[in-house]
């Protein structure tokens, strides 16, 4: 599968878009605030530039796009007032795979130049925003051009299913499972690494030629909080997807060859694999890194008493934010055709798992300073 060619969340405003199904990563966001706040402040705080290149890579399309964007602009604006001082003038990339549907963010900026002109007297001039189709594992920006890259639940993805989930005969090694699981062999666990770090360190290189000497970085992952690779904070959401194509298997409505050849180009790190790619590869030096928790159901995250447990509610909100990030994947090996019961399934699994068990996706949040 030609991940780069085939990745995209689902567009436009629909029931079953990204756009009205990413409130995990809208709760993501909200969580790397202070590190955004704290980077930008740090970064214009001590040269007052007269303009900023700014990139939020993977920024897809839906509200959260703009809310990063926002949350930047507005630190820089709230930090210039402070220092009675003028704007600089902002530079805005947005970055995703040529598939995201750009046209729905561009439809939506003129109604978004308006609001920072009401909310901030921001004229039009202060800010400029673009759209730039491409994979950030290739270049994407001329060289020492950056001042700010922003990345959010995007660089969990692979460039590519890992090589390796076949054995020499080319048989598949990952048999009825679709990421790394309790009955992967440590062969497939070894594939998964590998690209992960490959990926990654290919990543920080040219984000390294792209940005300027004490340009910032602030990411979120989704990782583990352990060394187990298979642990149940990051593979259980994909093992219960895994459980979903089996009982279409079984019920023959998929073929189990389709199933064993199937796996997500995927890969959630622990701290410890995160840090040594970032020592390996060198043109970093990590900042700030924090580990926080989001509930899988994104309606039980603020602690509040009047929140009642509902295995059906609970399974179809899981299952809707899982759909839009996957279902291109999905319907191109699978086709289009099964994935309405493939997520009605996949809605029940979680339920039933949820009733079970209260569980948590784990977020690494880091900053990082190119070196000087
Ligand atoms: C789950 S979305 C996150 C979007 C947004 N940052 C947010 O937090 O809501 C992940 C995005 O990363 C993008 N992505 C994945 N691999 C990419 C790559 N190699 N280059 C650019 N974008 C990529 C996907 O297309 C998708 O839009």
């Amino acid at each position: 599968m030609d991940v780069m060619r085939v990745l995209h969340m689902v567009g436009g405003a629909g029931d079953t878009s990204y756009a009205s199904n990413s409130s995990l990563q809208k709760i993501a966001i909200s969580k790397a605030r202070s590190m955004v706040e704290d980077s930008i402040l740090n970064l214009y705080g001590t040269s007052f530039q007269e303009s900023l290149n700014i990139a939020d890579l993977g920024c897809s399309s839906g509200p959260n796009t703009l809310l990063v964007i926002k949350e930047i602009i507005d630190v820089t604006h709230e930090r210039c007032s402070q220092l009675q001082r003028s704007m600089p003038e902002l530079r805005l990339f947005l970055n995703d795979l040529p598939g995201n549907d750009f046209n729905t963010i561009f439809m939506s900026l003129p109604a978004f130049y308006d609001t920072l002109k009401e909310e901030k007297g921001l004229p039009l001039g202060t800010c400029f925003i673009a759209g730039v189709p491409g994979s950030f594992y290739g270049r994407l920006f001329p060289i020492n051009f950056l001042d700010f890259v922003h990345s959010s639940y995007s660089v969990h993805w692979l460039s590519q299913v890992p090589q390796g989930l076949q054995s020499d005969m080319g048989l598949p090694l990952n048999k009825g499972n679709i990421y790394m699981a309790k009955s992967s062999p440590p062969a497939v666990f070894k594939a998964y690494l590998d690209q992960f770090q490959s990926d990654f360190s290919l990543f920080l290189n040219l984000r390294s030629e792209e940005m300027t000497c004490g340009g910032r970085m602030v990411q979120t992952l989704m990782g583990r909080k352990g060394e187990e690779p298979s642990s149940g904070d990051c593979c259980h959401l994909w093992e219960l997807l895994a459980q979903a194509l089996k009982g279409m298997v079984s019920q023959g409505v998929i073929k189990e060859a389709k199933l064993d050849s199937f796996d997500l180009p995927w890969y959630t790190p622990s701290v410890k694999e995160l840090k040594a790619v970032i020592a390996m590869e060198g043109s970093f030096v990590l900042d700030q890194l924090q580990i926080t928790e989001i509930n899988w159901d994104t309606n039980d995250n603020d602690d509040s008493e009047y929140y009642f447990f509902d295995k059906k509610a609970s399974g179809q909100n899981v299952a809707k934010y899982v759909r839009a990030v996957t279902e291109s994947l999905l319907a191109n090996h699978f086709g289009a055709e099964i994935i309405d019961e493939l997520f009605e399934k996949y809605a029940e699994n979680v339920g039933e798992h949820l009733a079970k068990e209260k569980t948590k996706h784990v977020n690494i949040i880091f900053s990082m300073a190119k070196k000087v």
